[in-house]
């Protein structure tokens, strides 16, 4: 009998999580049926969206959303050996049983010299959205000028090589100097601090003087505000994500969108990566072809202990994680 540990969700967050929202509970897994497998998480993925989906989603009580790289250790389904390791979404647990429908197995063959973690990363879910979201919503040409925002995140700095790749140039900001500095180094052409400019608005004309073509927004709000009024006429807004207000309680009322949008005929669309299921072994071999190539670089954030993960998870909400924020096991 397996006795899987468990982060639940014990109160509903109000405005930013506490460590008191989060219980850790003990749960005696059942034996496994026919089809099923046994899984042992090894790496835990840390994302903003377990703020907004885990209000519209969970229960008081229920365990704590998310994906891990797991080890299968048990099988009793022909398509899943002990020892393999898949992607899965089984929450924050030490270990689950999986019907094997929701399971993927990771790219082949995987490089040894890679982590598995990226599967969580450049080589997973985070990666794709930067993929498809650059691609398919910004529909990047070469010579344009792009901005993306938390840019040395998991999804931004993929936006920014990507972009790189395709012939943009790019502009990106960050929450700290250090951040601002490893953007430099991975081939951002422009990255300021947006925590310590003076005006953000000053700071994006001084980054691309003519405007830009393509925005990335990874953080909404009033950043979102400043720099759509900085588009070039038919520029591309990718809506990626709002994490500056995953954590407010009251709706935000803003600048409204529509006359910058009408002046510059600009064209704006959300987006949820899950669109691009169909595709997801394309995008995937493309970025994994391209970290092996050294064209994509890297950056993961590792907190270790499973005990951790409500601190890890509080901590990546605040800025405090330099790459992709990662818990292992
Ligand atoms: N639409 C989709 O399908 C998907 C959307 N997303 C979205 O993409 C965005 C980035 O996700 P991901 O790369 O995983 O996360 P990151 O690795 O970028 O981590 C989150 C970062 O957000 C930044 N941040 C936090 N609070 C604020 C704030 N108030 N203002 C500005 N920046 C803030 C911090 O960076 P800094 O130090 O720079 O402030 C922090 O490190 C999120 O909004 C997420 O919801 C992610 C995956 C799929
Ligand atoms: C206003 C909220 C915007 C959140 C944007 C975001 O980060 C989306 C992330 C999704 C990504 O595209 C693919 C995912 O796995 C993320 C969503 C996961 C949702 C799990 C929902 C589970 C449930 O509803 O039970």
């Amino acid at each position: 009998m397996v006795k899987a540990k468990v982060w639940t969700l014990k109160n509903h967050f109000q405005g930013f999580p506490k460590a008191s929202d989060f219980e850790l509970k003990e749960v005696e897994l059942p034996k496994l049926k026919d089809g099923e497998v046994l899984l042992a998480s090894v790496f835990l993925s840390l994302d903003p969206y377990m703020r907004p989906y885990s209000q519209k989603s969970l229960k008081e009580g229920d365990k704590m959303m998310g994906s891990q790289v797991a080890r299968i250790v048990e099988s009793k389904n022909p398509t899943y050996h002990i020892g393999a390791f898949a992607v899965a979404n089984g929450g924050w647990t030490t270990h689950f049983i999986s019907d094997g429908k929701d399971l993927q197995l990771l790219p082949t063959p995987w490089p040894e010299t890679l982590p598995i973690s990226l599967a969580l990363g450049t080589i997973g879910m985070p990666g794709l959205t930067a993929y498809f979201g650059l691609f398919e919503i910004c529909r990047i040409k070469s010579g344009d000028i792009l901005l993306v925002n938390s840019a040395a995140g998991a999804v931004g700095a993929v936006v920014g090589q990507l972009a790189k790749i395709g012939g943009c140039k790019v502009v990106g900001c960050a929450g700290s100097d250090k951040k601002v500095a490893y953007l430099k180094q991975i081939g951002f052409d422009e990255a300021f601090n947006y925590k310590t400019v003076g005006s953000l608005e000053e700071a994006l004309r001084k980054a691309s003087p003519s405007g830009y073509d393509c925005y990335f927004d990874n953080v909404g709000g009033e950043f979102s505000d400043i720099a759509l009024r900085q588009m070039k006429k038919y520029g591309r807004i990718a809506v990626c994500g709002a994490i500056s207000l995953y954590n407010d309680e009251e709706l935000q009322k803003g600048p409204y969108v529509q006359v910058p949008m009408i002046y510059q005929e600009l064209c704006m669309e959300g987006f949820i990566v899950s669109r691009w299921n169909n595709r997801r072994e394309e995008g995937l071999k493309a970025l994994l072809k391209w970290v092996v190539e050294g064209k994509i670089k890297y950056h993961e954030d590792v907190t270790e202990g499973f005990e951790n993960m409500p601190a890890a998870f509080m901590g990546m909400l605040k800025g405090d994680n330099f790459g992709k924020a990662i818990l292992k096991m």
